[in-house]
């Protein structure tokens, strides 16, 4: 790995398990959107989402009819920007009642505070909301991590699987984009920001993936367990 003079990190399957965001995360927001569609709606902030929505699905005029089109797309996993959006506004409630603290594996707190403290600017690229994000890591299991973190990106810049988003981001941090490091669980990630010149490892956690990705399922690029391993 050549120097490194910043680190952008994905946060499912990367920083935190899987299995939270959608055995805890997604069930909450699914229970929850009826009633805070019926609830919120009406205001600019959500109606804008719902409109999208709506206007995605051939001009559905019905809340109704909105809330099961995110429904299921929650339980497809899409990472449709207006759902990550009300998603991100659902779980503040969640967050604000200690429902539930968001998982960190317990190798990626130490981590980020030691690449924080030697002075390597942190950041975020995630498919969830820049608000979740700041939820997610503001109300972590090792505490409030939002401090470490000098910026946050959704897909508000681009897919995750898109070079371009890479180079939009490498830009927005000052960077050149051979001086930077993303670290996610997806190949399909890490080969757009390769493409787009960034440094790449492979967060190949147990937990997450039993079977282990080796010799051509890395597509070539470094592969770790755990941040532990990961010499920036
Ligand atoms: C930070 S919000 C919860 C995660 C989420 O909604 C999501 O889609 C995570 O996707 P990622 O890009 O972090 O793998
Ligand atoms: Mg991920």
């Amino acid at each position: 790995m050549s120097t490194v003079k910043a680190i952008l990190t994905d946060i499912e399957g990367t920083t935190s398990s899987i299995s939270f965001v959608k055995d805890e995360l997604f069930p909450y927001a699914r229970r929850a959107l009826p009633g805070f569609v019926a609830a919120r709606g009406r205001e600019p902030a959500v109606r804008k989402w719902l409109d999208a929505v709506a206007a995605e699905n051939g001009g559905l005029c019905d809340d109704t009819m909105i809330v099961e089109v995110l429904q299921g797309w929650i339980d497809e996993d899409r990472k449709h920007t207006a759902l990550k959006a009300l998603q991100g506004m659902i779980w503040a409630d969640g967050y604000r009642n200690a429902d539930f603290t968001a998982h960190i594996y317990p190798d990626a707190a130490p981590a980020l505070r030691q690449w924080h403290d030697a002075g390597l600017p942190l950041y975020v690229y995630s498919s969830g909301s820049v608000p979740a994000q700041r939820l997610f890591f503001g109300h972590s299991d090792a505490g409030d991590l939002t401090g470490l973190f000098s910026g946050w990106f959704d897909t508000e810049v681009g897919g995750k699987r898109e070079a371009d988003s890479y180079r939009r981001i490498a830009e927005a941090i000052g960077q050149a984009p051979g001086d930077a490091l993303f670290l996610s669980d997806i190949v399909a990630e890490l080969d757009a920001a390769r493409e787009a010149g960034l440094q790449t490892v492979l967060v190949d956690r147990r937990d997450d993936y039993p079977q282990p990705r080796h010799g051509d399922a890395t597509h070539g690029h470094a592969r770790v367990e755990s941040f532990a391993q990961i010499a920036a």
